[in-house]
Parts: structure tokens; C-alpha cells; sequence
């Protein structure tokens, strides 16, 4: 084959070609409004839940445009959209966005068309979001900055004038007349305890990564069985502490509580070290030592441990019990002393307390909440210390990421109109946008929302000579495990773009996502081959992505034109996402479990945070195009062949193609070292069998015995990796009587091919292709695309169809348990799935078992992971293949 193809195309000069090829876009701004299309009744979601009624919805503004504002004429207008809980000390908000908050006139708004030279017809091209649920705090003492935070994001604002907002906490009552005065809004009051069960129930059941325990410095996430969840104990420690049994929703009682809590932490510490605030408060606890402080059993003993009953030297025999013996006052203490062993005797009392409570109720499950704890890793492991010490090992301490926003989230809930109380955690997705959540108070981050405020935000930082690290805790202690805690680390110079330590991120609602209905099961499916637990494997990977990053710049800043505004943008985006992968080097549960995945997920979207939103466009324009040129000398070369080496031809054409990936380091090297079709040629003559992995012999006795009625086929990358590899599979399957359906991003990652560009690349390949052509026009696919295809008789179809499906997601990976209803619903009759890539098939999905036939196919472009998966080298193959289990 390899001397039919004859139109060869440098493939890259990276340097030269992103600042001279990217042609300047003229900014384009459109105000007309466009029906949204209906969506098929089969992929409705129906639902009890008052969730958005999306009847009539009409998109406001440029209908092209990425996440446009979807005006919902029929839904009422009453959705609740803010709650507050208003503690002695901290204000929580929740409120709900139902779109991004992008200013209105974002200048940048560009067609689809006029970006990528692709028609977007009257395809769905963009995901209908239920909204966001952002999470933001204030200290009450600031209560002004609170309320022009509400104002400025109209966040009072109901239909009518009378509107009324509902809070919790005793500031509900305090403030009351402040915010009638202020807003105009009266305060609807919901009892505190009531909140707390809510807003605990709803996190433990939406959220895949809330409850964690942590011990020794260590945060490990807990699957949480929805089926037997209850009783729990929930500790709320805010100012004072309560203990609440809880039995389902809305069934709880106080069973106990204690008057020694937060406020007593803060209100001492003030006394005794004079600081000014509580973290600041904690923040010197960071540095202390308990034992110039506090009675150790090794004072009693002479240096030895109490071993008889199991206390070690180091065991606090007496909090503060140093100083009744001592001839010092307070002044020859050290404040950093007297703060850390304050925070051990109020966590360490209250963990005692709490164990003793759920002893006598007999309850397994106990879980923390409340402000007080703020992420602090010595707090939680002194918590955790005394339960685990006191139970012998029988039970252990959980904590929420949430932990704070429960009152709020649970005065949320009671509205009557949420749409949250039904709400599963495949429906939400979590992200971390930067300066999320905006913190008011003394520390300022930048409102959600404002690119433009947010990258000032950063250069002021950056000007400071200040490292930037994102949201979230400090680091962790040193201890020594039972009772022997050393002192906890310094934060070293690091500033924190949120002092609070607040884990949480914004929650997307999404209602259209669906779990993958083909997953085996569902509840233990992982999508994380590499989990980055292991500390040398996430320095790997964390080194590899931030020496991706200054070429990604430089791409990304040339797909928006190469402008200033460009340049600032990609600057932003690059210390943003520099700043993530610090914080999450340094706590690498700070966003939830942490997998390879996530990581490449979170670079997209922190990309798209700061507006890119192809960076690779260009490329792969490029790249569609050499390919569709060679394409028909393919496909005449395949057709000349049996059926039995076809397959083989084709599979082997797949597997060689993938090497064109953008995201791998080794290959962009290569790309430099020739044309793409040289590229190509070069990897399929590398594509000797047998494969690192390879199942092709029980894939194609498969083939040979079976029809499969409908395969679902993950597509990949752009360029040859799609129109060489992944179509002439897709077109083998099509003349078998197979039914294809190629599954791609809903939006770009990397080089990608998104499910908004296939139509139009299938068209193309149409023009060659009766198979392809009759497919695709009874898939639909052709109805816009084909319109340059010309002497294409309209004659109504019989071929077997050729669709195109979004997957739901913006990643190099899949996770599937959050894919899009469209694809949920197609994956109902399907029998085959074919995932294809690193990304998908190997980051993701090595692991994953499926109900019916799959095939994962990859060639691997990393040396280490080649190593680590199939003990084999870079540009090994992997062919696996899994019957229906
Ligand atoms: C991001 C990717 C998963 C994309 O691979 P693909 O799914 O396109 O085959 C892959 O390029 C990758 O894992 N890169 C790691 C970085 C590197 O090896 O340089
Ligand atoms: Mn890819």
C-alpha cells in the first residue's frame, strides 16, 4: 500500500507554523435568537424531580457560541437561586447560576463556522446545562462586602419585588432587618438543625467524593453506600458542637452536644495569644509544639511510656497541664504553643465525646462538619486519633469536603422548588475553576466569572513575587501515629489564593448525563488505570504536564489570533493550571480522589477558563485535510483485498494511525522528523504481530460467526488517527450489516475530533465512498454536511446508518458513568463497543468491563506507561478484546 499513496504534507513545523498560519478572526458579535432543536424523545430524561422544564427553549444571543444563554420561556420563575447560612463567625452562601456567568457581550464571540471552516447546520452543539451550584463564604464581621457580593450578582433578585431569600444560622435572625434595609429581600428562616440533616444527606448521596477519612496526614475518600447509609452521627462543630442522629431524610434528633467547640478554640486563643483572626489562629498553630504546653504521660513517667494501659511518652496526660507546675506566665509562652495545644484539647475532646455518643447509641458511622474544621489536617487527625484510640479501631472519623456549606446547603434544599433533591451523582460534575470559591472578607479572590478581573487578579499576585497555589488546605502534618504527633509542617512561604481551605469547587448540574448503560457494573467500574497514589508515579506525571505546558501556550495563544489579549490570557492560563498541579502535588486528594484522568480533564478546562477553546484547531484542520487526500487510494487498496486480511488490515490501521497524538511528548518530537504520511507509513510497517497485547485472532473468529446489530466506536484524534484509521473500521462494519455509531467529544481536548467536526470530515470522505455516503445519509449525518456532495442521487436510503453521537465530556479521557443521554440511549441496542486511544482506551478504560463484546485499541506513546501496563516499550500496540461478560 505504500506506493499508492502519493499526496504527502509536512506535518509540522511547530515553531514557524502557530504564529504564521493562524489567520486573525474578525470578532463577530450576533444577537438573533434561534430555537434550540427538541431533544429525541427517546433520550428524555423523565423524572419526578421539578428539575428545568426545557420546553420552548430558545438560545439568547449567538447561537453558535459555546455555552450560550438558554432562555427557559416555561420554566417558572420562582427557582430558588440563593440560601444562606449566617454563623457567628462566617456567612456560607449557595446559590445557583443556570449559565455560565460570561459578560453578557463577550467580545470574543466567534461562529463556529468562521473558527474552524465547519458548518455547525442545525445540530445540538452544546451540552444543555441545569446550572452551577457555587459555594462562597464570608466573615460575618464583613457582612457589607456579603451583601454587595449578593447585589452586584443580583442574586435577591425573584420575579416579583417581594422577594425572599431563605438562611439559616443565628444571623438569620440578627440581620434580618439589614438585609430588608440593604436589598430589599425579607429572610425566610429554616431551623439549623433541619439544614444540617439536609445539607449532609444530599452531599452524601450526590457527591462521588465527599466523605474522606484522614489520618496521619493521609485523606482517603470512602465509598459511601447509598442503601445503607443511615444511622450516622453528625458532629457539627461551629461555634459550639452538636450531635445529631441521623435516620433518613428529614429524620433526625439531637442526641447530645458539648459547649466546648469552635467559639471556645477562637475565643481563648484570642485571649491568650492575641491573634486577630481564626485562621490566623490556626495558621500559628502550624508552628507549634504542645509539649512546652501540655502534661505528657513522659513527664509523669520520667520520660517512659504508661505502656500497662497503652500510653505512650508522647500521650497528652493533661492539656495545659505544664503550667500549673511551671513559675512562668503567659507572656513566656510561645502563642504558636499555646495554639496548637488548645486545638488538640478542643478536637481531641471532641472526638472523644462524639465516639462515647455513638457507642451508646450504637451507630458505626460518624461524620464531621462544621466550620471549625476548615480542612486542617491536625484538627481532623486529632479527631481521628481520639475515635480510633478510644474504639480500639472499631471506628473511625469521617469528614466532609463540604464541611462548612451544610446549613447552606440544606437552607437551599428547602426551597420549594430546588431541583436538587433528586439530583445523582452522575449528574454533577465538579470543577475548580480559579479563585473558586470566591472568599470575601480579608482575603479577595477574584469574582467568579470575571476572566478579565481574575487575570489581573493573578498578575497583581505574580508582580507581588508571590507563588500562587490554588484553592485548598495546608499541608500536611508530620505525626507519628498513635498519640506521638510531631509538630505539624509550616505552609513555608507558599500564599494561598484562598487562605480558607476550603476543598470544594463548583458543582455543574447536569441533568442530560447519563451512566454508560453497556458498564458491567456500574458501581465498581474506576476510570482511573493510574490512580497516582503511588508518590513517584504522580511526580511523573505532574513533571510531564508542566513541560507540555509552555508549548500548549504558545498553541493555544496562536489559535486566538496571537493577540495581546491573547497573550494575557495564555499567560493566566498557564500560571493557573501551574498553580493546580502545586496544590495538588502538595495535597493530592485536595480535589477528590486524584487520577491520571482528572488531570487531563482539568488542563482542558482550566484552558477553556481562560477562553481557549481549540487550541489545536489549526493542526488539526491540517491534518483532516492530508488525510482525506490520501483517503480514497486507502480505500481502494482495502477493497482490493479478502475479507480475512481487510479485518487485519484494517485493525493494523487503526492501531498505526493513533500515533498522532498531540499529547504525547514522544510523538510531537517525531512529527518534526517528517511529513504525516511519511509518519504513517513509517508506523504501519512498525505493526508487526504478534501485539504487546494482542486478541485479534478472537476478535476476528467474532467477526467471522457474529453480526453485531450496532457498534459504538469511541473515536479519537483528528487527522489520519479518525479519517485512516477509525472510518475504514467504521465502513468494514457498515458493509457487514453492522449499524455504526462514532462516538466523539462534545467539546475539543487536545487533537481530538469533536462530534461537531465528524459530519463534516465523513461528508468528505463520502465523496469517495458509496458505502460511506449511503450510511451516512441514512445516519442523518449528510443532511447539512453533504451539500457539496455533488450527482448524489436524493433517493430515500436503505444502507445500513452511520451516525454521530457526543459523548458528554471535554477530555483526552471517558469516564462513564457521566456520558451524554444521546449516547445512552443509542448504547441501548448496541452489542459492540470500540474504544480507541491512550486516552480512552488505556488511561481510562483498560480495566472497564462491558455487557457486551468490546474492543480497546491503542498504540502506546509513553515509555513509562508502556512499562507500567503491558511491560512493553513506547509504540507497543494493545488489542484487546472482551466478550460480553
Ligand atoms: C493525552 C493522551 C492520553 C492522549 O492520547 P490519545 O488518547 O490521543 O491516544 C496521551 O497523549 C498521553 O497520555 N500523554 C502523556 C504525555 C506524554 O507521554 O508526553
Ligand atoms: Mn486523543
Amino acid at each position: 500500500m505504500d506506493g499508492s499513496i502519493t499526496k504527502d504534507q509536512p506535518i509540522v513545523e511547530i515553531t514557524d507554523n502557530i504564529n504564521g498560519d493562524v489567520k486573525n478572526i474578525a470578532e463577530k458579535e450576533e444577537t438573533g435568537k434561534e430555537m434550540v432543536p427538541p431533544v429525541g424523545n427517546s433520550i428524555h430524561r423523565s423524572s419526578s424531580r421539578p428539575q428545568l422544564d426545557l420546553s420552548g427553549a430558545a438560545i439568547q444571543g449567538n447561537f453558535e457560541e459555546r455555552d450560550p444563554t438558554i432562555l427557559l420561556p416555561n420554566q417558572s420563575d420562582d427557582i430558588s437561586h440563593l440560601a444562606l447560612d449566617i454563623g457567628g463567625s462566617l456567612i456560607k452562601l449557595v446559590y445557583f447560576s443556570r449559565h455560565e456567568d460570561r459578560v453578557a457581550n463577550d467580545k470574543r464571540k466567534k461562529s463556529i463556522k468562521e473558527r474552524f471552516g465547519v458548518s455547525n447546520g442545525n445540530r445540538r452543539s452544546f451540552p444543555i446545562l441545569g446550572g452551577r451550584l457555587h459555594f462562597v463564604k464570608f466573615e460575618t464581621a464583613k457582612i457589607n462586602e456579603c451583601l454587595d457580593f449578593i447585589h452586584s450578582k443580583q442574586l435577591h433578585r425573584g420575579e416579583n419585588d417581594n422577594a425572599v431569600i431563605k438562611a439559616t444560622g443565628g444571623g438569620a435572625y440578627k440581620f434580618a432587618d439589614l438585609f430588608k434595609e440593604k436589598l430589599g429581600v425579607s429572610i425566610d428562616k429554616e431551623d439549623e438543625m433541619d439544614c444540617l440533616v439536609a445539607g449532609s444527606n444530599f452531599l452524601l448521596k450526590a457527591i462521588r467524593h465527599e466523605a474522606f477519612t484522614h489520618k496521619e496526614g493521609r485523606k482517603e475518600f470512602v465509598q459511601i453506600d447509598h442503601n445503607d447509609m443511615y444511622p450516622y452521627l453528625l458532629v457539627n462543630i461551629g461555634s459550639g458542637v452538636s450531635m445529631i442522629k441521623v435516620d433518613g431524610d428529614g429524620k433526625f434528633q439531637r442526641v447530645s452536644g458539648t459547649n466546648v467547640g469552635g467559639g471556645t478554640y477562637w475565643g481563648l486563643g484570642r485571649l491568650l495569644t492575641k491573634c486577630k483572626s481564626f485562621d490566623e489562629l490556626l495558621e500559628l498553630s502550624q508552628r507549634g509544639d504542645n509539649s512546652s504546653v501540655d502534661m505528657l504521660v513522659g513527664d509523669i513517667y520520667g520520660g517512659l511510656d504508661y505502656s500497662k494501659i497503652g500510653l505512650s511518652a508522647s500521650t497528652i496526660a493533661s492539656s495545659f497541664g505544664k503550667a500549673i507546675s511551671e513559675n512562668k506566665e503567659i507572656e513566656d509562652y510561645r502563642p504558636e504553643d499555646i495554639s496548637l495545644s488548645l486545638l488538640r484539647m478542643i478536637s481531641y475532646n471532641i472526638g472523644q465525646i462524639s465516639y462515647l455518643t455513638a457507642l451508646q447509641l450504637g451507630i458505626k458511622r460518624i461524620f464531621f462538619g462544621g466550620f471549625f474544621i476548615r480542612g486542617h489536617a491536625y484538627t481532623m487527625d486529632t479527631i481521628s486519633f481520639a475515635i480510633q484510640f478510644w474504639s480500639k479501631g472499631e471506628a473511625q472519623a469521617m469528614f466532609l469536603r463540604h464541611e462548612g456549606f451544610l446549613g447552606a446547603l440544606g437552607a437551599f434544599m428547602s426551597y420549594e422548588k430546588h431541583g436538587l433533591d433528586d439530583l445523582m451523582v452522575h449528574q454533577l460534575v465538579e470543577r475548580f475553576p480559579m479563585g473558586a470559591p470566591y472568599t470575601g472578607g480579608k482575603i479577595h479572590g477574584p469574582p467568579l466569572g470575571d476572566l478579565n478581573e481574575k487575570i489581573s487578579w493573578m498578575e497583581k499576585f505574580v508582580r507581588k513575587g508571590i507563588k500562587i497555589t490554588a484553592p485548598v488546605p495546608m499541608a500536611s502534618p508530620r505525626t507519628t501515629g498513635l498519640g506521638g504527633f510531631e509538630a505539624p509542617s509550616s505552609r513555608g512561604d507558599t500564599l494561598r489564593c484562598d487562605e480558607s481551605n476550603l476543598n470544594v469547587g463548583v458543582l455543574h448540574l447536569v441533568p442530560s448525563l447519563e451512566v454508560f448503560p453497556l458498564l458491567a457494573d456500574p458501581k465498581t467500574y474506576e476510570p482511573n488505570t493510574i490512580d497516582l497514589a503511588d508518590p513517584n508515579e504522580l511526580e511523573y506525571w505532574f513533571r510531564v504536564l508542566s513541560e507540555h505546558l509552555p508549548d500548549l501556550v504558545l498553541l493555544a495563544v496562536a489559535s486566538e489570533g496571537g493577540t495581546d489579549d491573547a497573550r494575557r490570557r495564555g499567560d493566566a492560563f498557564a500560571r493557573a493550571f501551574s498553580a493546580h498541579l502545586a496544590r495538588l502535588m502538595e495535597e493530592p486528594a485536595a480535589y477528590g480522589k486524584l487520577g491520571l484522568a482528572n488531570l487531563l480533564e482539568l488542563r482542558e478546562e482550566c484552558l477553556r477558563e481562560f477562553n481557549f477553546f481549540d487550541a489545536y484547531s489549526t493542526i488539526k484542520q491540517r491534518e483532516n485535510e492530508a488525510s482525506l487526500a490520501v483517503l480514497p487510494d486507502l480505500l481502494m487498496e482495502l477493497d482490493s483485498m479478502n475479507e480475512d486480511t481487510r479485518l487485519l488490515t484494517l485493525i493494523e490501521g487503526v492501531l498505526a494511525a493513533n500515533i498522532f497524538d498531540w499529547g504525547s511528548r514522544a510523538c510531537v518530537d517525531l512529527y518534526h522528523k517528517g511529513t504525516i504520511i511519511e509518519i504513517y507509513r513509517m508506523s504501519r510497517k512498525k505493526m508487526q504481530r504478534p501485539w504487546r497485547e494482542d486478541d485479534f485472532d478472537a476478535f476476528k473468529e467474532r467477526m467471522d460467526s457474529f453480526r453485531h446489530k450496532r457498534a459504538l466506536l469511541f473515536v479519537d484524534n483528528s487527522g489520519a488517527d479518525v479519517v485512516l484509521g477509525m472510518l475504514p473500521l467504521a465502513r468494514e462494519l457498515l458493509r457487514r450489516g453492522t449499524e455504526v455509531v462514532l462516538v466523539a467529544n462534545s467539546l475539543p481536548a487536545l487533537n481530538d475530533v469533536t462530534a461537531m467536526e465528524l459530519p463534516e470530515i465523513v461528508a468528505e470522505a463520502a465523496k469517495h465512498c458509496d458505502i460511506l455516503r449511503g450510511a451516512a445519509e441514512a445516519g442523518g449525518l449528510l443532511m447539512d454536511a453533504m451539500i457539496n456532495v455533488q450527482d448524489s442521487p436524493r433517493k430515500k436510503s436503505v444502507s445500513t446508518p452511520l451516525m454521530v453521537v457526543e459523548n458528554g465530556c471535554g477530555s483526552p479521557c471517558i469516564d462513564l458513568r457521566q456520558v451524554s443521554s444521546e449516547l445512552a440511549a443509542l448504547a441501548k441496542d448496541a452489542d459492540l463497543v470500540i474504544l480507541e486511544g491512550m486516552g480512552r482506551a488505556l488511561h481510562t478504560n483498560y480495566n472497564a468491563r462491558f455487557k457486551c463484546d468490546a474492543l480497546k485499541l491503542a498504540m502506546v506513546k509513553n515509555q513509562r506507561l508502556a512499562e507500567k501496563l503491558i511491560k512493553g516499550n513506547i509504540y507497543d500496540c494493545v488489542c484487546r478484546y472482551e466478550p460480553a461478560s
